[in-house]
């Protein structure tokens, strides 16, 4: 289960998003080799080698299925390093950054922000500390966020979780969740449930194709969902032994 992820300095300097790629049906268009593009990755954002065997999982699942609350408990219990796309989108919007104002619109209409920008934040945060197991919580929502993340790092996740929960309940979460998130009212979630459907439910069909797929209903108490994830994460601690 621990591998070796390929990172490789040359695709990742090549590797261009455009802004304009953006607007089309939040499908994010990734091209190489595009100049004048106002996104890029730098040298900077290279994954470090010491990050070369790490377990990555990525977390999936629509608004409000519960995915950060069943990270925090693999966190607790399995000692991952949680890192949140919406949360890591969230700080750069209220720091100086020159995507804030980009950021913002693009939470608030519940639209995908361009990979361009979540997948730096998410390599630049993988750099930090020496924790080499990753959850990756709400991301790739795209098929564009995907291939950007694979290509950028020459590798796959180890596996995925997928918080599979009915709108009914999705809604009803998020309109108790009461974290006076700007996107956590009626109309947002009603654009967010649309967004996750067109553009999420592919790549949750991607990996189930290639075998690195985890269903978990995301029905019931806290601690039930979590006893169908420990032994997803303890065959994996196992497998590392
Ligand atoms: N099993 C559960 N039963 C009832 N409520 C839950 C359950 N799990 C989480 N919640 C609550 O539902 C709300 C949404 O949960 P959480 O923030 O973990 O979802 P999320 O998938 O991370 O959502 P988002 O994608 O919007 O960030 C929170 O208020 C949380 O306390
Ligand atoms: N890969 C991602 C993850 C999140 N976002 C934006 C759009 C989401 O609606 C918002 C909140 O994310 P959450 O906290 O619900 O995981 O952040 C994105 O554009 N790309
Ligand atoms: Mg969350």
């Amino acid at each position: 289960m621990w591998k070796r992820a390929t990172s490789s300095l040359k695709s990742l300097l090549s590797f261009h998003i455009t802004q304009e790629g953006s607007k089309l049906n939040n499908a994010f268009h990734c091209h190489r080799f595009i100049s004048g593009s106002p996104l890029h990755f730098q040298e900077k954002d290279v994954v470090s080698p010491k990050h070369m065997d790490s377990v990555i999982t990525f977390v999936l699942g629509g608004p409000g299925s519960g995915k950060g609350t069943q990270c925090a408990r693999i966190v607790e219990t399995f000692g991952f390093k949680h890192l949140s796309a919406g949360d890591l989108l969230r700080k750069e919007m209220v720091s100086d950054s020159e995507y804030g104002a980009m950021i913002l619109e693009t939470i608030r209409e519940g639209r995908i922000v361009p990979s361009a920008v979540t997948v730096r934040l998410i390599l630049r945060e993988m750099q930090y500390g020496d924790n080499r197991k990753f959850l990756i919580d709400g991301f790739p929502r795209s098929e564009e966020n995907r291939i950007a993340f694979e290509h950028i790092t020459g590798t796959e996740p180890d596996f995925v979780l997928f918080f599979d929960c009915p709108e009914e309940e999705m809604v009803k979460r998020v309109l108790s969740r009461n974290q006076g998130r700007i996107d956590d009212n009626i109309d947002t979630i009603k654009k967010r449930l649309k967004v996750f459907e067109a553009l999420n439910l592919p790549v949750i069909d991607h990996y189930a194709r290639r075998g690195r797929l985890h269903r978990i209903n995301a029905v019931g108490t806290e601690d039930e969902i979590f006893e169908q994830v420990r032994p997803v994460f303890a065959a994996c601690e196992q497998t590392a032994a």
